[in-house]
């Protein structure tokens, strides 16, 4: 094609926003036409760690920002196919001069196809900017200055793009749409009324609204399976695919610092804030701990397998351990996508020491759930629950005790298990330790109208804690602590 049109690229990734966009801010400043484009990946759809709900959590913020750009006569293209096979078919038709996306810290196959662009990029002589998120930092091997450069990220302005003057290509080449585009699956347009919606907008109003009245209470309910839904912040899905920016974010909680009666609350909500980054440069700096564990010494750990590990594997996926309050916690986050910080670290805790199952057999299962996934808490969150970094406090949750602790009136099991919400309390909790008289009296067998625990809970833990202890106290552990210790804290 002759007389190609110069273009910048503004590809879009887990960014799904306009404002506080450094990339978008970029790629709106250059001198030639801005195209906006999503690429829908094959590798993603393939990929394990995504469900439905999360196409339909980008496919929604994609449809608001689309609303938005609408009065500058703009839209983003979803286009279709590797990353490296879409860029070609567009330099077919345009002269791209520039493509800016935000620095992607993913999992190895996005890595890797970054990996891939970067060299055609180079091939084709085409400038690739890639502007890094939040507070993470690539490379960074130790985290000396950590808490400074968190800072001056983090409370630096934020970045607007004025998209008034932008020179935009609004509707790409009809080649490009023949081969690259696709039609969106229905059901990705569907609504789940037991998800989040996707979008900016709705980001913004999550937040306004945690700071309106429901946060108050965040501080004091926060390990509360039901309680905590409303008085959490409920941002991580809008954190994990940028919907807002955690800069923007933050700045809005300095913003309310003063507010009486707020403070504890507020405190432990920045602290989280301070968190999300802190986890994210951990798996930027050390990735392979998506295949293994981050303490080398844990590789050869004596994990359940063979058939006894299938079927225990199978029973927590499902919700059918026994355990009222670890089956509550499954069904609700495969129905809503959501459960708060103490649920999902006792049910990885569950399912790798009671159940002696390997961590990597239940990662990808309870990240395709999590609405919110994110790749660089994910990963290394589990590690930490499931006792492989040698560096953090053992805990071994007691499932029951939680259950008692955090759902004393059982609120949130008899939500998730509605046949047990005959049984009093305390024996929702442990249904197990019925008596003959006691299964007469509420007419409840646990065998036929639920499930016997797949473990006797009082001997796993303690089999777990021996296990545990007798790793943790070997030197090659130790020495691989020292190594993680260096790298990874401040
Ligand atoms: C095994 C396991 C896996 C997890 N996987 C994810 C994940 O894929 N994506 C994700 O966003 N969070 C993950 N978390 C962290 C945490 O559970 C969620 O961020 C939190 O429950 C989200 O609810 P919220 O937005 O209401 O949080 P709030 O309590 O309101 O906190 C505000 C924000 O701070 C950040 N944050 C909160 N807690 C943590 C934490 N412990 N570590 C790092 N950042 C935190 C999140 O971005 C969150 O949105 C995981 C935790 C565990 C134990």
């Amino acid at each position: 094609m002759t007389n190609k049109q110069a273009l910048t690229v503004m590809w879009f990734k887990r960014d799904l926003r306009l404002r506080d966009n450094d990339a978008l801010k970029i790629a709106s400043e250059q001198k030639t036409p801005l195209a906006l484009i999503y690429i829908v990946e094959p590798l993603m759809i393939e990929d394990p760690h995504m469900d439905i709900r999360h196409w339909r959590f980008i496919f929604q913020s994609i449809t608001d920002l689309n609303e938005q750009l609408a009065q500058f006569n703009a839209s983003i293209s979803i286009l279709f196919g590797n990353a490296v096979d879409v860029l070609s078919k567009l330099l077919e038709i345009y002269s791209i001069k520039h493509i800016v996306s935000h620095e992607e810290v993913g999992l190895e196959h996005t890595y890797v196809r970054d990996k891939d662009v970067l060299a055609w990029c180079r091939s084709h002589k085409v400038k690739w900017t890639e502007v890094a998120q939040g507070a993470v930092h690539r490379p960074l091997n130790h985290r000396k200055n950590w808490p400074k450069q968190w800072n001056a990220r983090i409370l630096a302005t934020p970045t607007h793009p004025e998209l008034s003057n932008t020179e935009w290509v609004s509707n790409l080449h009809q080649e490009m749409y023949e081969d690259c585009m696709w039609t969106i699956p229905e059901k990705w347009k569907e609504l789940d009324v037991n998800m989040q919606l996707g979008g900016e907008k709705r980001a913004w109003y999550t937040l306004k609204h945690f700071f309106k009245e429901r946060g108050k209470a965040y501080f004091g309910n926060i390990g509360d399976p039901t309680v905590s839904r409303k008085t959490c912040s409920r941002l991580s899905p809008y954190l994990a695919w940028g919907n807002i920016s955690l800069k923007q974010v933050y700045q809005f909680s300095l913003s309310q610092s003063d507010r009486p009666g707020w403070t504890r609350s507020i405190v432990a909500f920045q602290s989280r804030l301070h968190w999300h980054c802190h986890f994210i440069q951990k798996f930027e700096t050390e990735s392979a701990m998506q295949f293994r564990p981050i303490n080398k010494a844990y590789l050869d750990f004596p994990y359940c397998g063979g058939a006894e590990g299938e079927t225990r594997l199978a029973a927590w996926k499902s919700g059918c351990t026994g355990v009222p309050i670890v089956d509550a916690c499954m069904r609700a986050v495969v129905k809503t996508g959501y459960i708060n910080f103490r649920m999902r670290a006792m049910v990885v805790s569950f399912l790798c020491h009671h159940l002696n199952i390997d961590w990597r057999r239940g990662a990808s299962f309870l990240a395709a759930q999590f609405l919110d996934f994110e790749p660089g808490i994910h990963y290394p969150q589990f590690q930490m629950q499931a006792g492989v970094t040698g560096i953090n406090t053992l805990r071994i949750y007691n499932p029951v005790k939680q259950s008692i602790d955090k759902d004393s009136e059982g609120i949130f099991i008899k939500k998730w298990l509605p046949q047990l919400t005959s049984l009093p309390n305390p024996i929702i909790h442990q249904p197990w330790v019925m008596t003959p008289m006691e299964e007469a009296m509420y007419d409840f067998n646990c065998e036929r109208d639920y499930y016997s625990p797949i473990i006797d809970v009082e001997k796993a833990a303690s089999e777990a804690r021996d296990r545990m202890w007798s790793y943790k106290s070997k030197p090659t552990v130790k020495k691989e602590a020292a190594r993680i210790l260096k790298i990874h804290t401040s």
